[in-house]
């Protein structure tokens, strides 16, 4: 019997179908993928599968029965954004009743909540423990947290997970990898929706594209791979190897830090020069953020110093590193920068007002041209400058909030996993994005990834963290796989860290 069918889906919001007539099946113990553009419709379509969503025309079927806009303990889900209560611990997370998830009943017995996590805790191997409060754990933990929410209710039949894998390193996707094969086993099934194509190759027995909220491939057979997937999706090749480092010379020094020291890191140095593009490698939590946002000025510095364009550089104060130059491009979008019930116009006035505007007001004319070009530059796909950001999908989100950091012609730019949830086309067009603004405006770009293979193509230098501390600098005729892999985990570090540009 098929788990889960939705059949001829419709949904249409003001000014946008996101789903035109789409029909998927899920059967038992497949790990089905879908995979598609930013805004090609997938949040939408989970949305309608689990419920939480009604289509205009259409009908959702699990096991057979018809439970078109309605939720189902068959289904456990696992959101894109992360979504848990702060002030409640670990365990609690796990077990409070929340409604997409298909768990069942309230447990108020807080020693007895613990107990029960920690088995799903270990199937995930998760390191805090049940009665860490959510607010401490760290990202990765967060996103596990997530997971593990949505395993505990028993009665699932398909577990449907929106960009899961987006916070964990290599080492907790593999855990998640096996979880899924686990479900398999069982007979149960997994919709997996992923950005990351190394992902869908390894883990998919049925694949569906979604372009333009259309189905244009659905396919269980041997011939998928990358080529196929990508071309379904953009309707197009690209070249996956493409190189967007920067190729004319370097510059003067932009930024120099020396024996910087905050929150989870120390003994920091390093230089930033003009036209350059400087990776930071290192697994989630060895302190790549936090020496950003410490030079940025969010988190407090201890010790060390830098100077910025060659004058001495104060501390803790974002407001003036904006005005100095410096903009940090934060990888969490709902906490640094995003005001989610705005319109995409008010969120670019709001970026407007803090860097160029001295005065403190933007006028009508200049909000609505920086907010068209946006649109136009970046290609966000969106009905008008007026819907509401949070109605944008994930990736278009993201391709507004760089377009309007950028519109106050930083000289140094941190970019904190600028790719994290956008599509394959978009990335290719942030990267040459990227590349220009460093050669033509000659901006030093400081980029923080998790993926190996966006330091690879986009990096001058990389510059390796572990456990909060310089490890080894990789110049570009070095940069490969194994030596940045080596010295993430803490196996390299054959090079001490200098200024390798000097
Ligand atoms: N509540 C809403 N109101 C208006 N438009 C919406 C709403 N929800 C989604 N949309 C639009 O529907 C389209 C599909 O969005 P959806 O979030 O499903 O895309 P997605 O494939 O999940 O993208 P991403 O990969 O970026 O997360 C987009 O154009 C989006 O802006």
């Amino acid at each position: 019997m098929t788990l889960l069918r939705a059949e001829n889906i419709t949904k249409r919001y003001p000014g946008v179908t996101a789903l035109d007539n789409v029909t998927i099946e899920v059967e038992p113990g497949h790990i089905h993928c879908i995979v598609g553009e930013n805004g090609a419709g997938k949040s939408t379509l989970v949305k309608i599968l689990t419920g939480l969503e009604r289509p205009d025309r259409g009908n959702l079927y699990i096991e057979d029965e018809d439970r078109t806009g309605q939720m189902s303990k068959a289904i456990a889900y696992v959101p894109q954004e992360l979504n848990l209560f702060d002030n409640m611990t670990v365990a609690e997370n796990i077990f409070l009743p929340f409604d997409n998830t298909g768990s069942g009943s309230l447990l108020f017995d807080r020693r007895r909540c613990e107990r029960e996590a920690a088995p799903i805790m270990e199937k995930l191997k998760m390191e805090s423990s049940p009665s860490d409060l959510a607010s401490e754990i760290s990202v990765a933990e967060r996103q596990l947290l997530q997971i593990a929410r949505a395993l505990v209710g028993s009665e699932f039949r398909v577990l449907i997970l929106d960009e899961p894998t987006a916070s964990l390193t290599k080492m907790e996707i593999e855990r998640l990898f096996a979880v899924l094969e686990d479900l398999k086993s069982q007979g149960r099934s997994a919709i997996f929706i992923t950005h990351r194509l190394d992902e869908v190759m390894r883990l998919h027995d049925i694949v569906t594209v979604l372009r333009n909220g259309e189905v244009v491939g659905n396919s269980s057979g041997e011939d998928i791979d990358e080529d196929w997937i990508v071309r379904m999706m953009t309707g197009k090749g690209i070249d996956l190897n493409f190189l967007y480092r920067p190729r004319k010379p370097l510059g003067d020094r932009l930024l120099e830090v020396e024996g910087l020291a905050g929150d989870g890191f120390s003994d920091i140095s390093f230089t930033l020069r003009e036209g350059e593009i400087l990776g930071f490698a290192g697994l989630v939590g060895a302190g790549r953020s936090e020496i950003m946002q410490t030079i940025f000025g969010y988190r407090k510095h201890t010790a060390g110093s830098a100077r910025f364009l060659g004058e001495e550089w104060t501390f803790g104060n974002t407001g003036k590193a904006i005005e100095r130059g410096l903009i940090y491009l934060s990888e969490e979008r709902k906490s640094h920068g995003i005001f989610p019930n705005l319109s995409i116009r008010q969120n670019v006035a709001a970026g407007l007002l803090k860097t160029i505007s001295t005065m403190g007001v933007v006028s009508d004319r200049r909000q609505r041209e920086a907010t068209s070009r946006i649109i136009s530059d970046y290609k966000v796909k969106t009905a008008s400058d007026k819907t509401a950001i949070r109605n944008l999908s994930g990736g278009n989100q993201q391709k507004v909030l760089i377009g309007r950091s950028l519109l106050a012609n930083p000289r140094v730019l941190f970019m904190d996993e600028p790719t994290r949830g956008i599509d394959v086309n978009a990335k290719e067009e942030i990267y040459t994005l990227m590349q220009r603004i460093a050669e033509e405006n000659r901006m030093g770009i400081v980029l923080i990834s998790s993926e190996l293979e966006e330091l690879l193509r986009c990096c001058n230098r990389v510059i390796t963290i572990y456990e909060g501390r310089m490890n080894s600098e990789i110049p570009e005729d070095q940069l490969d796989m194994e030596t940045i892999l080596g010295a993430i985990i803490g196996s390299g570090g054959s090079r001490p860290a200098t200024d390798a540009a000097a």
